[in-house]
């Protein structure tokens, strides 16, 4: 493993950690994301590996060389990490193309314009390489710090909400060559997002965190369709939640009728589906097993409809792409295409 980070902790406060025993390695060549609500500890995290906070407890490893523990600190600038940071200040007296071309000391001088100005057309900002910070607007300074962090092609970058500043266009294209020059270049990367599906979509693995705590390691698919705690399963995405009481089987008595869960269990139980693993179906012809609900509300998004479906007094999701015609107010049977997931907490 590139990074190794063993039951780190953190408080600012004395009994009030920010960061609880958090543990998780990053390999080569892999984008690592820390997903999570805003407070929850990513940036300490994320400030903890850099160097620029203290731990309390634990360790952290760059390639097996101790960098962080209760007896050792190694300094930022000796850490070998590249980071873009949430204020991103670039030099204010150097153009955007010195800013990047300042960092690469191990090219010839020559070298280093070409590369650097490489590097920013990469990211959108070749026109603009001439310009000062001053002149740029908040999304281009980004792109710049993006680009600076990148260009030397340090072995771990830290990139805590790199992205937060672009519209939604010039973030899915940034964050498709970001993730390209990453890849392409042998590089690793952990990315502090609160955003699900740029987490999904840029990450390799997925941490998710909650209080302090990371809840589920997984990959995208993983951490989104099996979510071991209700926790993840909602800040994942729109879900459905059932909670009921079963005698070892898989199958569960629900308000829109039997749902096959996707292991045995006994007990009182919690399961999740997600929206677009229902479906429905006009009542006509299906079989009593499913129960009839009403449309109250529909979402028509272009290529997809999200449909609220209520049932006995509650209300599901589905999502079904736009072929499935139904309105307001039309009476309808929710089908399960797939088990639900048992949650563990
Ligand atoms: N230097 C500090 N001194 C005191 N408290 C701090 C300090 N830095 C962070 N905190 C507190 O630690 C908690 C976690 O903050 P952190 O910035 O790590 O969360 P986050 O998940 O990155 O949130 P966001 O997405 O909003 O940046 C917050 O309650 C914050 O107020």
């Amino acid at each position: 493993m590139l990074l190794e980070v063993k039951n780190i902790e953190k408080s600012f406060v004395e009994g009030v950690p920010v960061v609880r025993q958090t543990t998780f390695s990053v390999g080569e060549n892999e984008i690592f994301a820390l997903l999570g609500p805003s407070g929850c500890g990513k940036t300490t995290t994320l400030r903890l590996i850099s160097g620029f906070e203290k731990l309390d407890n634990g360790e952290i490893y760059l390639e097996d060389d101790l960098l962080s523990s209760t007896k050792k600190h190694v300094a930022p600038q000796k850490r070998g990490i590249g980071f873009v940071f949430q204020d991103y200040a670039l030099f204010p007296h150097m153009t955007a193309l010195e800013n990047v071309a300042f960092g690469l000391t191990d090219l010839p001088k020559h070298k280093r314009k070409v590369f650097a100005e490489e590097v920013l057309c990469r990211t959108g900002m070749g026109d603009h390489q001439h310009k000062g910070p001053a002149e740029l607007s908040g999304g281009q300074q980004q792109r710049v710090a993006l680009a600076r962090a990148i260009a030397p092609e340090p072995k771990l970058i830290l990139l805590d909400e790199p992205f937060s500043n672009l519209d939604a266009i010039l973030r899915e294209s940034t964050r498709k060559e970001v993730r390209s020059i990453i890849k392409k270049a042998g590089m690793s990367a952990v990315l502090v997002t609160h955003d699900q599906e740029e987490a999904l979509s840029f990450a390799d693995r997925i941490g998710v965190m909650n209080e302090g705590r990371i809840e589920q390691i997984g990959t995208p698919e993983e951490v989104y369709y099996q979510p071991k705690s209700k926790f993840v399963a909602r800040f994942l995405g729109r879900t459905n939640i059932f909670e009921g009481e079963i005698e070892d089987s898989d199958i569960i008595e629900t308000k829109i009728g039997h749902l096959k869960l996707n292991r045995k269990a006994k007990g009182k139980i919690t399961c999740s589906i997600r929206p677009e693993h229902l479906t429905i179906e006009s009542p006509n012809g299906t079989s009593d097993k499913y129960q009839k609900g009403m449309i109250v509300a529909r979402e028509f998004k272009g290529h997809d409809i999200t449909y609220h479906v209520e049932c006995d007094g509650e209300r599901y999701i589905v999502h079904t792409d736009n072929r499935i015609l139904f309105e307001q107010n039309d009476e309808v049977v929710v089908r399960p295409l797939e088990s639900a997931v048992v949650l563990e907490r």
